[in-house]
């Protein structure tokens, strides 16, 4: 793996297209989109209309041929899986639906596993797991507890925390807040605007809930980078 060009955009995608094995029909048809570093971006769009999709390519989990889809300058089409593992750790922070927290660990644990991958020592991640409670607003005594004990809130904001350990250029969050009361899904979203802001992360924020969008200043809606949606829509 190259070193990162400073000054390349966060994601910049040119003829990517992605369907899944066995299936005939594109879910995702896109000839270019650019987003540029620090940029805090809604992605929003329908049900099944490829957002987790998208989230799983740009976490590298997923790969799409034909296209090319760069993050931070470096082609993931060109890592290894090794490499482009690696290159996860270091560079992206991801939050997906379900949290994927390991319930029988303690939250510390939970946190320590994601800085560990990516080479952050024990007593640097304390330090970052402490401030991040205290900006997400939980308590510290929770770092102790089984991650099993959690409420949702609770396991919500401690996934975030997960995320961010490693300050990723890039945060990819994947429709977290359904299960919390308005209220409190407002504040949460305000919380992680404003850290992604003070570490300059780029934030990719998926969801369907457009009431969610005012918070953001892009609202970028899938169909209006995605091809294979707008073919759907016609036939
Ligand atoms: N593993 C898979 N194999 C085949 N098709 C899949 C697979 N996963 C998703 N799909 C299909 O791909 C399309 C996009 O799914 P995706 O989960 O990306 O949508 P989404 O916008 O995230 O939906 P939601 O808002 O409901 O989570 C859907 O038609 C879905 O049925």
């Amino acid at each position: 793996m190259t070193d990162l060009e400073p000054n390349t955009q966060a994601i910049a995608i040119n003829g990517l297209q992605f369907a899944y094995p066995r299936t005939t029909t594109s879910v995702l048809d896109m000839p270019h989109w650019r987003v540029e570093r620090g940029d805090l971006v809604f992605l929003k769009g329908a049900s099944g209309a490829g957002k987790s999709t998208l989230l799983n390519l740009l976490a590298g989990i997923l790969t799409a041929l034909p296209g090319t889809l760069q993050l931070l300058g470096q082609d993931l089409a060109a890592l290894s899986s090794r490499q482009r593992d690696t290159f996860r750790a270091r560079h992206i922070g991801m939050v997906f639906q379900q949290f994927n927290l390991i319930p029988y660990l303690s939250v510390f644990d939970n946190i320590q596993l994601a800085s560990h991958f990516a080479g952050l020592a024990r007593d640097a991640t304390v330090i970052r797991a402490q401030r991040l409670f205290e900006a997400l607003d939980l308590n510290g005594a929770l770092l102790q507890q089984h991650a099993g004990q959690l409420s949702v809130g609770q396991q919500q904001r401690v996934a975030i925390v997960r995320a961010l350990i490693n300050n990723p250029e890039i945060l990819l969050v994947d429709e977290p807040t359904s299960a919390l009361d308005a209220d409190l899904r407002d504040r949460f979203i305000q919380l992680l605007l404003d850290i992604c802001r003070q570490q300059q992360s780029t934030l990719i924020f998926v969801s369907h809930d457009m009431q969610l969008a005012h918070h953001f200043s892009q609202v970028v809606p899938l169909d209006s980078i995605n091809r294979a949606q707008h073919l759907h829509h016609v036939f």
